[in-house]
């Protein structure tokens, strides 16, 4: 049976159940149940705080988890990413109130109070500067206001909580980060239970990301068609019964179908059709 860590509250809960639950696996019904079992799929769920996750992962114990990078690289374990998975988007970045820091190099002597000591420690270090670092465990932005730090490190989405702080970004992203999988470091990658687990992610990756277009076209506009919908592989082209008119069939980004019907239907195309995907192994 394969083990896997997932997130039980926070930011990545609520999306990790949902695309699980989409990858056709079994959640648990309520927040408080904190391990569950899926027969069908021989997977055992276990409902773990973010920040555990790669701990756990790294001992062995489970076989994968799902968590933040940041919260990977924050925790040091021995432990390593194997698929991005699109959702939990968040930059990590200094931050101070506007006009009292510009770079890096102005947190020489100062304080920075962060959730995510170990990036923060570790980027300072890279970059030669000599700070001191407060942990706090969240609500950070608050730090400078009661005068606990000059300077803050944390996870910025909308931006909308640092606005509210009276607080400005500055210097470069420390990093970029969205939810991942992982596993331990070096474990066997070709381990079909894990494999499967992750066709199946991958599947709702791409059923979320791509939509199915269909349309009609005159032979002498193929090649012109088939250049705004190449596909993935290849489009496929059906003859039609009317003469010298095709059927095209191909994926195509979601984001961009709008787009796409109208050039396809300025070259000629008809009856453009697009249609969702609801699961999908490449
Ligand atoms: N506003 C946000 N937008 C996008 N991702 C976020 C946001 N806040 C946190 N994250 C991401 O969620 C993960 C942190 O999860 P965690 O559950 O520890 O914190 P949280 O979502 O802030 O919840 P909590 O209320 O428990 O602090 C990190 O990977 C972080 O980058
Ligand atoms: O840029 P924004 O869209 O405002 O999002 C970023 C904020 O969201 C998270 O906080 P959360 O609400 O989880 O509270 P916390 O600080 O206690 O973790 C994060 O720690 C930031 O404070
Ligand atoms: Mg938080």
């Amino acid at each position: 049976m394969l083990r896997i860590a997932v997130p039980n509250k926070g930011s990545l809960s609520g999306p990790a159940a949902e695309m699980l639950h989409e990858a056709g696996y079994q959640q648990r019904r309520e927040s408080k149940e904190l391990r569950i079992v899926d027969p069908e799929n021989e997977v055992e769920f276990f409902y773990l705080r973010p920040r555990d996750i790669a701990i756990y992962v790294s001992s062995g114990r489970l076989d994968i988890g799902i968590t933040g990078r940041d919260l990977l690289v924050d925790s040091a374990a021995d432990a390593e990413e194997i698929l991005p998975l699109g959702f939990a988007r968040s930059t990590f970045r200094f931050a101070a109130k506007p006009g009292t820091a510009n770079g890096i190099e102005d947190l020489k002597g100062k304080t920075v109070a962060t959730s995510y000591e170990g990036i923060v420690a570790q980027h300072l270090a890279d970059s030669g500067i000599e700070a001191s670092v407060v942990h706090l465990d969240g609500a950070v932005e608050t730090a400078i206001e009661l005068g606990v730090a000059e300077v803050i490190a944390d996870v910025v989405e909308t931006g909308t909580s640092l606005r509210n702080a009276g607080l400005e970004v500055f210097g470069e992203p420390i990093m970029k980060s969205e939810a991942v999988v992982i596993r331990r470091t070096g474990a066997d990658g070709e381990e079909p239970k894990v494999q499967q687990f992750l066709r199946r992610l991958q599947g709702v990756l791409v059923a979320r990301t791509y939509v199915m277009m269909d349309y009609d076209c005159r032979v002498e506009q193929l090649e012109k068609a088939v250049a705004l919908t190449p596909g993935l592989e290849s489009p496929t082209v059906s003859p039609l019964h009317n003469e010298g008119w095709v059927a095209v069939r191909a994926m195509v980004p979601a984001k961009e179908a709008q787009r796409i019907m109208d050039d396809l239907y300025e070259i000629g195309a008809r009856a453009i059709l697009t249609t969702a995907i609801h699961a999908c192994r490449l």
